[in-house]
């Protein structure tokens, strides 16, 4: 792109050298630059930005954008300062990407728990109904069916316009995205024009990060509250009508709400809800009338989900509720979320990603309605993350009738030390600490009984587990299947 035309679009407090002509690409990270990049210096949480400067001229940037004077070959390359580098960046990479998201239908999705399966069920919806759709959360970034790993559940700035540059590319019509508190918090949305976004729930999590849960709360709501004011615009807010957080998410945003739920009166509410091993069956009460639903999810939470899922698409497209719910009957489980293994043994094993207290809580209500014999759970945390969450975990956990307490990702931190905060909020005695999550799994299924039901909580299908700043391979999954075939004699 031309350097002028993309500079126009910035505040320039000086510029310093000779700007080229033009600009090939824009790089936040040093180690990406490449020929006739422009480069970004950010202060981060780790380093600054602006110690890379070296390292991007001579990966081939050749104009910094920067919020102080660097000491840069003049004669050779451009110095651009600017009050804050964070925000300049995400007005340089939309202009350079030519706005990509006004040219799609964009949804956010945010919340405690749930994202991922709302995410996971528009996109689903659409497609089923023929409307191509990304997909960017926890589980990675799909695009075209094509799935790539990304560090983030809410990548940031400049990857968002990168992805949805190549979304526009393709001619896809929506993009799903998960938008996390610490992606709100830290403005990686900046410059995603949203249409729609939709709340999931909000309860304890990540407060080692906001600190308390009102300041959580308020973070979340910059979604809502982002959405703008200019109402010649068609965008709606979609609000879990059954959590505290209804009323004042609604009070941030002039556009029309949407609300769904369970006990009160929503525009989309379920009732008559009956909870089975494989699936679960209610009415669906919304704008076009009652519909029987049947979906393969299970439990209370799940209801949420899909009624969150089905009023988001409804908002955007003229897709009708009947249509939508006879799609949803064809929605299988989400992978890793409650995630029955499919095994011929006298025991049912889910591996599932739930850790919050809240989604402990949510996932052995879930079974209870066909519970047999006992609920054994295995439940982690990790280190290095809001650790007076790890009590009230374990109070939850306490429901099942024997619990092992783990780790998901240890970090930097003592397994045991995790093991021992977790341990005070235990209820019942008839628990036991194992830090190696690979014992833990085999353990709990050789201590199963026939008719007992096992939840495998914590990591749902991650492949790896994260000790100091190191990824080692591991997959509950496979470890569950192993066992089991051994303790039961299975063929698989
Ligand atoms: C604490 C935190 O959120 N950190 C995020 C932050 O990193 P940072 O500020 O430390 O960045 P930094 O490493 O200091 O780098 C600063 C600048 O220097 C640049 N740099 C750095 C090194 C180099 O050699 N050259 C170079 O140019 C970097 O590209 C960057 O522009 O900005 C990065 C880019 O956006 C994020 O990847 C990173 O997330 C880290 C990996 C992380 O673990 N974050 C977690 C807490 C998080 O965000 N989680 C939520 C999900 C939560 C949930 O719901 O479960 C998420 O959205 O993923
Ligand atoms: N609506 C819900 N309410 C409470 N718990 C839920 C809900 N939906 C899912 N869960 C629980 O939370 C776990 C994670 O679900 P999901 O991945 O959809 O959430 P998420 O918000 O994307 O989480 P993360 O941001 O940590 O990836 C599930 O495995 C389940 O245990």
């Amino acid at each position: 792109m031309n350097t002028y035309e993309l500079l126009s679009s910035l505040k320039i407090k000086s510029i310093y050298g000779a700007l080229p002509e033009e600009v090939h690409s824009i790089e936040q990270d040093s180690r990406k630059v490449k020929k006739e990049s422009l480069f970004v210096c950010i202060r981060g949480f780790r380093s600054d930005g602006h110690s890379y400067y070296s390292q991007a001229i001579h990966n081939g940037a050749t104009i910094i954008i920067a919020e102080e004077k660097l000491p840069i070959d003049l004669t050779k390359f451009a110095l651009v300062i600017v009050k804050d580098t964070a925000k300049a960046l995400a007005i340089l990479a939309n202009k350079f990407y030519h706005y990509p998201s006004n040219k799609m239908t964009v949804y956010g999705v945010t919340g405690t728990n749930g994202k991922t399966t709302v995410t996971t069920l528009i996109k689903q919806l659409l497609e089923k109904n023929n409307q191509q759709a990304a997909l960017l959360g926890t589980n990675g970034i799909d695009l075209l069916n094509e799935s790539v790993e990304s560090d983030n559940t809410t990548c940031d700035v400049l990857t968002n316009q990168k992805i949805l540059h190549r979304v526009a590319e393709h001619g896809m019509g929506h993009i799903v995205m998960e938008i996390s508190s610490h992606g709100l918090a830290q403005g990686r949305q900046r410059g995603v024009n949203f249409d729609v976004v939709t709340f999931t729930n909000l309860s304890q999590d990540h407060l080692d990060y906001h600190k308390t849960m009102e300041q959580y709360g308020y973070t979340k709501g910059l979604l809502f509250a982002q959405l703008g004011n200019n109402l010649t615009e068609e965008k709606n807010v979609i609000l879990n009508r059954d959590d505290p957080w209804y009323e004042i998410y609604n009070g941030m945003t002039p556009f029309e709400v949407i609300s769904y739920g369970i006990y009160n009166e929503a525009d989309f509410r379920a009732t008559n809800i009956t909870y089975y091993e494989d699936h679960t069956c209610f009415t669906l009460g919304s704008p076009e009338g009652n519909f029987p639903v049947t979906t393969k999810l299970i439990g209370e939470f799940n209801v949420y989900n899909v009624v969150a899922a089905i009023a988001t698409v409804y908002s955007k497209t003229m897709i009708s509720v009947k249509t939508l719910v006879r799609s949803l009957a064809n929605i299988a489980h989400i992978n890793g979320r409650m995630q029955k293994l499919d095994l011929e043994a006298p025991i049912s094993i889910y591996i599932d990603y739930a850790h919050t207290p809240d989604a402990i809580e949510k996932v052995i209500a879930s079974v209870q309605p066909f519970k047999q014999n006992r609920i054994l759970l295995v439940v982690g945390t990790g280190g290095d993350r809001d650790e007076s969450k790890r009590p009230i975990m374990a109070e939850k956990a306490s429901v099942a009738d024997f619990v092992i307490l783990t780790i998901n990702d240890s970090r930097y931190e003592d397994s045991n030390a995790i093991l021992t905060d977790m341990e005070q909020g235990m209820k019942h005695n008839n628990y036991i600490c194992i830090p190696n999550r690979k014992a833990a799994i085999s353990l709990v299924i050789d201590k199963s009984e026939p008719g007992d039901i096992i939840i495998i909580a914590g990591k749902g299908l991650e492949k790896y587990q994260i000790t100091e700043d190191k990824k080692h391979p591991h997959s509950d999954k496979e470890i569950a299947i192993r066992n089991c075939s051994i303790k039961y004699n299975l063929s698989v």
